[in-house]
């Protein structure tokens, strides 16, 4: 039988870079992987829906630039496009494979499953471990409604060969968002259905309403509080049946968020206690099982579930198997992008947190529409909150066209607690989003 020091489940973000440190470190490692190696980001989330985003960002700042020189592209030519994605996307698996072997850690293909709390099965083999890490990430929910086998998912966007006429999102998350700007971009007709009237609910609403106002200015149509209880096939399309609804459409694709793959683990077998929302840890990513740590998207936690916390989890772990970390994770502030047109971005302490304590925070909006890096690209909208507790930042939240690279300056501004007095003390180059921060936190 073979045995490790650590054996990962699940190579995504938080597997390969808990691997790769605790083989840097000297350990004996295997990392089990049952799908594509590289997990769900490089594979089927976020460096495929950048690449798209590309294109829609090309859409955009042309028909921002329309009668100033420039002529719009009216339509992205999409099978060009996913063979662009797929140059990046196809060598994924085999290289993250590559990657861990040439790392001198093995690589186990196959669905892990745990017999006790030492060992576990892959394929009728078993592997023992002093140490597991459970980094099996999340899957798509799929709606239980009739006619749920007419759904597409995220992974199935990000495959297909030929752009909809008309496509429906169902779910109003990051995941639609997203995806809805991209086919709109692209030529698509769309419509995004909503079962509530709150959608990104952990974004600051005031923002969300401007983001959804900009999106329907550019076509897409937005379907609040209407709960979808059917899908049919009508000849090549598809009927969305609700109580109050009944539209028709040629492609729906489920964003309702993603749940924890851990059914199939054998969880029970090594007391490893586990939610709906994920596996149980400790304030060390330790399990209830002492010996079996567990990262990234599939813990049950308040952080959301992005590929750089898969990675700060993994490399926690690896630091304190390694005897150089012993106490519990502090979290740095963590930005969260909406990738859409525009885009939403967000760190830190929210606007709805520092209302309900107005003693402690302020929270000043600042309206960048007519700022020189925003006219001289003509942005229809550059707007942002930020909250302040003690004279220092403590949360931003923006949208923009370019609010992703200004909320990682914003997050090392409050997570390095730099002052406004400092800022004014540094040089930056000019005109940059980065040189916009003096005027921004004045
Ligand atoms: C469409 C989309 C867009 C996204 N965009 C962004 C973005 O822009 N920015 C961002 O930060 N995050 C984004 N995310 C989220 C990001 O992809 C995840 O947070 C990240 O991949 C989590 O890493 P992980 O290692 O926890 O899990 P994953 O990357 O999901 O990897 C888990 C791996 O475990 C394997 N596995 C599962 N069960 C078993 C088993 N029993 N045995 C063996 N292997 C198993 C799976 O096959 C998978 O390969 C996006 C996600 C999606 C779906
Ligand atoms: N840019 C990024 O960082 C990025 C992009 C995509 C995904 N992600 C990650 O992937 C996760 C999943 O994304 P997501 O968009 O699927 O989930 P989400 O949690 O962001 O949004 C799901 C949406 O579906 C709605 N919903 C839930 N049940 C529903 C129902 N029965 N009918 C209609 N709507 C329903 C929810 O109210 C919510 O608005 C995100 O939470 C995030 O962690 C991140």
């Amino acid at each position: 039988m073979k045995k490790y020091d650590v054996v990962v489940i699940g190579s995504g973000p938080g597997g390969q870079v808990s691997s790769r440190a605790l083989a840097a470190g000297g350990r004996k490692v295997a990392v089990v992987e049952e799908d594509l190696w590289g997990g769900t980001c490089p594979n089927r989330g976020c460096d495929p829906k950048k690449v798209l985003v590309a294109g829609m960002e090309a859409v955009d700042r042309s028909n921002q630039l329309d009668g100033k020189g420039l002529s719009p592209i009216r339509s992205i030519n999409w099978p060009g496009l996913m063979e662009f994605k797929r140059t990046f996307t196809d060598p994924v698996s085999s290289s993250s494979k590559e990657g861990l072997a040439r790392r001198g850690i093995t690589t186990v293909d196959g669905s892990a499953k745990f017999v006790d709390s030492g060992q576990i099965e892959v394929n009728g083999q078993a592997i023992k471990a002093d140490t597991f890490i459970i980094a099996t990430g999340r899957r798509p929910a799929v709606l239980d409604i009739e006619g749920k086998e007419y759904l597409k998912n995220s992974a199935d966007f990000l495959e297909m060969e030929t752009l909809p006429r008309k496509i429906t999102f169902i779910g109003a998350g990051y995941i639609a968002f997203e995806l809805a700007c991209i086919a709109n971009a692209a030529g698509s007709e769309v419509t995004v259905i909503h079962h509530n009237a709150r959608p990104l609910k952990g974004f600051d609403e005031g923002l969300v309403s401007a983001m959804v106002l900009a999106m329907r200015a550019k076509g897409i149509r937005f379907v609040f509080d209407v709960d979808i209880a059917k899908v049919s096939r009508q000849g090549g399309s598809f009927l969305l049946e609700a109580d109050n609804y009944e539209d028709k459409t040629d492609c729906v694709v489920c964003a309702t968020g993603r749940l924890p793959n851990l059914e199939t683990l054998g969880l029970e077998n090594a007391g490893v206690e586990y939610g709906r929302r994920g596996v149980e840890v400790n304030g060390f990513l330790q399990t209830s099982n002492p010996s079996i740590y567990a990262c990234g998207d599939v813990v049950a936690k308040k952080q959301p579930g992005l590929t750089p916390v898969a990675r700060f989890e993994a490399k926690y772990i690896a630091q304190r198997l390694l005897g150089g970390e012993t106490g519990s994770i502090v979290y740095p502030p963590v930005p969260s992008i909406v990738f859409g047109s525009p885009k939403l971005a967000s760190v830190g302490i929210s606007t709805a947190d520092a209302g309900k304590e107005p003693q402690k925070y302020t929270v000043k909006e600042v309206d960048m529409t007519r700022w020189f890096n925003y006219r001289r690209i003509n942005e229809p909208v550059a707007k942002a909150k930020l909250v302040y507790g003690d004279g220092l930042l403590v949360g931003a939240h923006i949208l923009s066209g370019t609010a992703d690279e200004l909320v990682d300056y914003l997050a090392m501004v409050i997570a390095l607690k730099i002052s406004k007095q400092q800022l004014s003390q540094m040089v930056f180059g000019f005109p940059t989003i980065a040189a916009d921060l003096q005027s921004l936190l004045r």
